[in-house]
């Protein structure tokens, strides 16, 4: 099966549609309030209006409400909901349960005991992202941060999962090549500045992802 690549943090119509020609399967939509890619109810409505059913959209969440993500759900017409902070595993639960789509859980990871701690989520996430764990006081995904991927070797979970952290065009092809992941996920990997996504990056990095 080819590689799946989801382009994050994804603000405007143009760069949707440069990901969807790239290849791209999934496009992120950002609805953490301080992040620079962050999307509002209205313009999450306007910037997907036009995409049919040819990639997927995943909203990023960080320790949402119930309530804040039914109001972005709507909006985002999202197919699945990306659970980026602290939530538990009671609350990945509550949140499959309420909302009926498919949930991934972020793991932040800097040892190898963080990849250990993804079987808490083996019941109730659909799929994993491990994703590199950012400064104290940082936000928590977005900020081009990798980490040793070697530490993945301690994942022996049944759960599928991806990777994100730090994945540029340059870099993509070589972390698939080392961790044999499914999914690559990028954000400020195909950006000039925080929140500004570059059509030519965007192309670069599927192209790299796709030929690995
Ligand atoms: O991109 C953000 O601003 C962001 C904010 C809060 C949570 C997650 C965020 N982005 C996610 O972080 C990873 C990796 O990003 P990067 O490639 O290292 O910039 C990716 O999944 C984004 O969805």
């Amino acid at each position: 099966m080819p590689n799946q690549i989801k382009i994050c943090g994804l603000t405007t119509p143009e760069t949707i549609a440069a990901s969807i020609d790239a290849g791209a399967t999934h496009i992120g939509l950002n609805f953490y309030p301080p992040s620079p890619r962050f999307v509002s109810v209205s313009t999450a409505a306007q910037i997907v209006s036009n995409i049919g059913n040819e990639i997927s959209k995943v909203g990023v969440f960080v320790d949402a409400t119930d309530g804040f993500i039914e109001q972005n759900l709507r909006a985002g017409a999202l197919d699945i909901l990306q659970l980026h902070g602290k939530e538990t595993p009671d609350r990945v639960r509550e949140v499959k349960a309420k909302f009926g789509l498919p949930v991934w859980k972020v793991l932040s990871v800097e040892t190898a005991e963080d990849v250990t701690k993804a079987v808490r989520y083996a019941d109730v996430a659909d799929f994993l992202l491990f994703d590199t764990k950012t400064p104290k006081g940082a936000l928590p995904g977005g900020m081009g941060l990798g980490f040793d991927w070697g530490l993945l070797e301690a994942y022996d979970g049944a759960l599928p999962w991806g990777l994100a952290g730090g994945l540029t065009p340059e870099n993509v092809a070589e972390a698939i090549r080392q961790t044999g992941t499914t999914l690559v996920d990028t954000s400020s990997g195909v950006e000039t500045a925080p929140g500004i996504k570059d059509v030519d990056l965007i192309a670069a990095f599927c192209k790299a992802a796709r030929e690995a």
